[in-house]
């Protein structure tokens, strides 16, 4: 039997199971790859809250990333929340120009409102981490902190795009319709859209959405497709949890 594709996430753990490396891991293995994890931060975090935030020393973090990039054929990575500006820069230099797909959520605020990332974040992945991008997938919140800017969000993926990276801005809901815009360098953005589920039980949406087209671009599969199959994978599990009502506030989307 073939190995499967390992694909890489480099994100913070969620003490509830729902966010971060919980979701990467369980979306590769349930695509059929194997997850390698570079851990950046530890979060104490429920469904309602994020109570404490301790980010890894950037000296750790680069000690994982040897690690595995000097023994595993990664296919694919995707960062998650990176803790600190200078893990955003240690991550540009140790994944850029390897012609591996690399696809970067930009956590900066969590779906409880808890700050991830701050200003300094948001500036390094501006200048150091988006050049270096396959793929850039913000919701609206995170690309206007990127870019200091309030603009609806076709414009703002456009402006993204123009960073280098190919953008899909996610998640705008409107009466029961979810619409991602993909923006490809040089090409007006594109809107993809599909039914919302209705539910609370979303914790963790971002990250199992950017997990999902991690795979699917490890497989080499083109960014439209890719994007489209990663939306209709999170939708099923959002179906699948949508009546589970776990915890006191935004519960986990679904990683059965
Ligand atoms: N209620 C929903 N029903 C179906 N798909 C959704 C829903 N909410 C978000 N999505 C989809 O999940 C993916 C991740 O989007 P989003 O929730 O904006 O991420 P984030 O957690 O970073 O805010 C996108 O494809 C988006 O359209
Ligand atoms: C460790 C970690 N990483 C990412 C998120 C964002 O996920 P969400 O937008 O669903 O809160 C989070 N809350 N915690």
């Amino acid at each position: 039997m073939a190995p499967p594709p390992v694909v890489l996430a480099v994100a913070g753990t969620d003490s509830g199971g729902a966010a971060g490396l919980a979701a990467d891991l369980t979306t590769i293995a349930d695509l059929g790859a194997h997850g390698a994890c570079v851990v950046t931060a530890v979060t104490a975090q429920d469904t309602a809250a994020v109570h404490a935030v301790h980010a890894l020393p950037a000296t750790m973090v680069a000690a994982q990333l040897d690690a595995v990039l000097d023994d595993l054929p990664v296919a694919g990575v995707k960062t998650g929340m990176l803790g600190s500006a200078e893990v955003v820069t240690l991550v540009a230099e140790r994944l850029g120009g390897r012609g591996i797909p690399l696809v970067v959520d930009p956590v900066l605020v969590a779906t409880c409102g808890a700050v991830l990332g701050d200003e300094q974040v948001a500036r390094a992945y501006v200048e150091q981490l988006l050049p270096f991008a396959s793929v850039v997938t913000p919701n609206l919140d995170e690309a206007r902190a990127l870019l200091g800017a309030n603009q609806p969000a076709e414009r703002l993926a456009s402006m993204l795009s123009r960073l280098g990276p190919a953008v899909v801005l996610t998640g705008g809901v409107s009466s029961g319709t979810c619409t991602d815009w993909v923006a490809e360098p040089g090409e007006e953005p594109v809107a993809l859209r599909h039914a919302a589920v209705e539910t609370t039980s979303d914790h963790g949406t971002g990250c199992t959405f950017s997990a999902a087209l991690t795979v699917h671009l490890a497989h080499r599969v083109p960014l439209t497709v890719a994007v489209r199959r990663a939306a209709t994978y999170t939708a099923a599990q959002l179906q699948l949890s949508r009546h589970w009502g776990l915890g006191r506030g935004r519960g986990p989307i679904a990683h059965t």
